[in-house]
């Protein structure tokens, strides 16, 4: 393993959060493969816990009963007292702004913010229905309302990365370098 994979690899639980469609699944799945870790997201977690989908959860149970689900979810990855091996985990880009998950997050693991910019990720959520609070008539109005709420809580993260162009490896690539930064600046 390379030596900078090394110091990633010897860090707690590590959290990615940020704006739904930036890439916390895909880049998730790609670091741990990369670190040697079990990988899980949050939104999958769900859906096995529960037998729906996020869409449909939301439909059901609404946003309120979905954050408390999530926040179960999460503290049962990485916030049991139980010693078990450093994990990668992909939160929903909700989680973070609900403030008992996020104090779960802050506490248990290395927050790491994926920051995309509006057309890269209008474009992205366009592929699909899957996210539920973009099913509006005016998603780019959305997704701005959102970033404006949220990004200064997102803000609160340790570590802050702004996603590469082109394949997901400059973005994992960058997710390292910014854990090793981190890492030696409390050395
Ligand atoms: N570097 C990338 N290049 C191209 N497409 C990407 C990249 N990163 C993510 N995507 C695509 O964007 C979409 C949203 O990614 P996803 O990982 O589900 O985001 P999130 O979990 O943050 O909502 C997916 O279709 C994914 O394949
Ligand atoms: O931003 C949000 O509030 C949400 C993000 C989604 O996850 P992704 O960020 O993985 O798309 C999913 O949890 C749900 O649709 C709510
Ligand atoms: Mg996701």
């Amino acid at each position: 393993m390379p030596r900078q994979d090394k110091v990633a690899f010897n860090t707690p639980h590590i959290a990615l959060i940020g704006m739904m469609g930036v890439g916390k699944t895909t880049i998730g799945r790609r670091l741990a493969k990369r670190l040697g870790r079990e990988f899980y997201d949050s939104d999958d977690e769900i859906e096995t816990a529960s037998g729906r989908t996020v869409s449909g959860y939301f439909h059901d149970h609404g946003e309120a009963e979905f954050r408390a689900g999530e926040k179960r979810v999460i503290s049962r990855l990485v916030g049991s007292e139980i010693v078990k091996p450093s994990i990668v985990l992909a939160t929903g880009g909700g989680a973070f702004t609900h403030e008992p998950t996020r104090d779960i997050l802050l506490s248990h693991s290395l927050t790491i913010w994926l920051q995309g910019d509006i057309d890269v990720i209008l474009e992205r959520v366009s592929r699909n229905n899957k996210r539920p609070l973009l099913q509006v008539e005016d998603p780019r109005a959305k997704l701005e309302e959102l970033f404006k709420a949220r990004d200064p809580i997102y803000g609160l993260a340790q570590i802050h990365v702004p996603i590469a162009k082109g394949p997901h490896i400059r973005t994992v690539n960058r997710v390292i370098r910014a854990i090793n930064r981190h890492q030696s600046n409390f050395r």
